[in-house]
This record gives C-alpha cells, sequence and structure tokens, in this order.
C-alpha cells in the first residue's frame, strides 16, 4: 500500500526537506551565520578564511541534527572548540548555543520574508495515508516545527509530533539516535516494525537505521542517493508523489 511493506502501519515523517521545503532555508541559514563566523575568527587569527560548505559540509555534519549539535560537529571537524554556553545565551555570545542563537535569528527571518511552502507530493502523500487509514507522526529535530507546519498549512494532517521542544522536554537524544523517531511510534501506540521513516537527511536515515524501523525511506532533493542508501535507507525516492 502507497509504496510501503506490508505490515506498515503508521508514517513518521521528518519534516525539514521531507514535508515542507525548508532544508534549503536552514542551510542559507546556517551557512551566513557560520561564514561570519569564520571569517572573523580568520581575520583575528590570521589564518586563510575557508568558508561553509553548504552542500557537502551541511549535509554530512549539520542536516537533521538538533541545533546544538549541528553547532559542535561542524565545529569540531574543522578543529574548532567553543564553550557550550546555555539556551539563554545571547547571539553575541561565542558558544556553541551563542551560535545556534544567530543562525536561529536568520532562519526566523527567512521565513518571516517568504512563508513555508510544503511539497505537493508530500502533501497528497499525506491525504492518501490519511484515506487509507494510516496512523501518521512528524518527527523533526526542530524548534520551530510547529510554526512551520502551521505556515505550511499542514499541521492538521498529523496526529502526533516529537520536535526540538518536546525532545529537550523528555530528554530524548537526537537524530542520529533513534530516541525521537521511537517515540513518535509509541505517540501512535505503533511498534518500530510497524512504522516506516521518511527522512532527507543522512542523520535521519541513520536513526531509522537504529529503531529498526519496518522500513525506511530516503527523499534525495539534494542528489545523494546513494549517500542515503549507505547511511540507512531501504529505498530512495525523489518524491513522496512517487510512491503513490
Ligand atoms: O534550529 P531548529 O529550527 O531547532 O532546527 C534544528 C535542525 O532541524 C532539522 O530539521 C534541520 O534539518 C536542521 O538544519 C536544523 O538545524
Amino acid at each position: 500500500m502507497l509504496g510501503l511493506p506490508d505490515g506498515v502501519t503508521a508514517c513518521l515523517f521528518d519534516l525539514d526537506g521531507v514535508l515542507t521545503q525548508t532544508a534549503k532555508v536552514h542551510a542559507a541559514a546556517w551557512k551566513q551565520m557560520f561564514d561570519a563566523f569564520l571569517e572573523e575568527r580568520a581575520e583575528r587569527e590570521g589564518v586563510p578564511f575557508e568558508p561553509f560548505d553548504a552542500g557537502r559540509e551541511y549535509d554530512e555534519f549539520v542536516d537533521g541534527k538538533p541545533r546544538d549539535a549541528g553547532v559542535r560537529d561542524f565545529l569540531a571537524a574543522r578543529g574548532i572548540v567553543l564553550p557550550e554556553g546555555s539556551p539563554e545565551d545571547p547571539p553575541s555570545a561565542e558558544t556553541v548555543n551563542g551560535l545556534g542563537t544567530r543562525k536561529n535569528a536568520l532562519v526566523l527571518d527567512l521565513i518571516a520574508r517568504d512563508g513555508v511552502e510544503p511539497y505537493a507530493g508530500s502533501v497528497r502523500y499525506l491525504h492518501a495515508a490519511r484515506d487509507a487509514g494510516l496512523r501518521r507522526a512528524v518527527v523533526s529535530s526542530s524548534h520551530n516545527c510547529r510554526d512551520v507546519l502551521r505556515a505550511a498549512g499542514i499541521e492538521e494532517l498529523l496526529e502526533a509530533r516529537v520536535d526540538g521542544h518536546t525532545a529537550a522536554v523528555d530528554g530524548l537524544r537526537g537524530k542520529p539516535a533513534p530516541d525521537t523517531f521511537l517515540a513518535g511510534a509509541r505517540l501512535l501506540g505503533v511498534e518500530p516494525a510497524q512504522a516506516v521513516v521518511f527522512e532527507d537527511a543522512l542523520a535521519g536515515v541513520e536513526a531509522g537505521r537504529a529503531g529498526s524501523f519496518g522500513h525506511v525511506v530516503g527523499v534525495d532533493r539534494v542528489g545523494q542517493r546513494a549517500a542515503l542508501l549507505r547511511h540507512g535507507a531501504d529505498i530512495v525516492v525523489d518524491d513522496l508523489g512517487e510512491l503513490l
């Protein structure tokens, strides 16, 4: 049914890049923030400025992970260690949390300016899944998940939500750990083996594999089919509409 194996009764959808066209908004905001940080640091230390690669470095170190992990993992890949700070840090703080706050202000500006578009194929898939009686949850690392769902007009098509806020409150490890997807399955009252994970991020398909879900659908928006398969996708589609 709907391109899924027999026995699947529930769908766990990532948000940014799967349901909504916001992965590129996040990538652009990350690039703007990291480039400003790296450029200032290069000037201060008298070393060459190497810009953030919004393709490779975003996909490998940032995409799909909670905000603080994205900052930490990218900086570690560049050999940079900053103090953690706290979520209350102002954007001026040169800490993991401060940099995350800087980036979030940029994301919110971009969303306020440009709005949020869902993928048409994903909206059709959500309707088809609902009509077929499949349970549906969104499982996102983003603290902005609810606002993005509302702006995209698809909130009511989902029965449950696990996001950056709920994960923090419940102490869940972020993707690539499977915890948030497992929590989504629990909220829908299904076993992991009965649920399918839809993910565009490498960290996300890894989480799907780590949780032993019934099926992991990689969604390739940026030409990384082989990497999605390597990291845990059972199949890869360019758009959810292909499964209909
Ligand atoms: O900063 P937010 O909105 O809480 O989002 C955290 C992460 O959420 C993920 O969905 C995105 O793929 C990442 O790019 C983003 O960094």
